[in-house]
């Protein structure tokens, strides 16, 4: 495993660190670090502190916050920005964007399981300029361009 600093921004964070849950699991799950339950109105979005910074620090590597599956789909608690994208130099606390797209309010507790958290490698490219591509299969082929069946 890659090791990643962390700073625990809130004591409560201290003894629940973000762990995989199965040795399979890519996403590591990141609470609201909430001092009392937060009505999220249908269409709200707020800013969610994880009680968390991590300094990624490899270039070669980067976080991403997605949505739990089950608070997404039941409840339609999802990301304000989608997809959150931690860039391997930010230092600063963890937020995670709660937006309620469903048309039921949802109270979200202190220290619930929001979102989670996964690190991917990362490739920085450098833009060659081209009159024209080697040509490929697909070409400018898309949105569908392959059919259905
Ligand atoms: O869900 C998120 C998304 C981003 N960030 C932090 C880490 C990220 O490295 C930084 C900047 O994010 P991004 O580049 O997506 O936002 P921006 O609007 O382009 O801000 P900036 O101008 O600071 O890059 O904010 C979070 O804590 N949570
Ligand atoms: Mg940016």
């Amino acid at each position: 495993m890659k090791p990643i600093d962390v700073k625990i921004l809130d004591p409560r964070m201290r003894d629940q660190l973000p762990s995989y849950a199965t040795p399979g699991s890519a996403g590591l799950d990141l609470r609201a670090c909430l001092e009392q339950p937060l009505i999220i109105e249908p269409g709200a979005t707020h800013l969610i502190p994880t009680g968390l910074a991590i300094h990624v620090a490899d270039p070669s590597y980067a976080a991403v916050i997605l949505p739990r599956s089950g608070l997404g789909h039941k409840h339609g608690v999802v990301l304000g920005n989608l997809v959150g994208l931690i860039d391997s130099d930010y230092q600063g606390p963890l937020m995670v964007s709660a937006w309620n797209r469903s048309a039921v309010a949802y109270t979200l507790q202190p220290m619930e399981r929001l979102a989670q958290l996964v690190v991917l490698p990362i490739a920085q490219v450098q833009f060659n300029i081209v009159d024209e591509f080697e040509q490929s299969n697909r070409g400018a082929g898309g949105f569908g361009s392959t059919g259905k069946a």
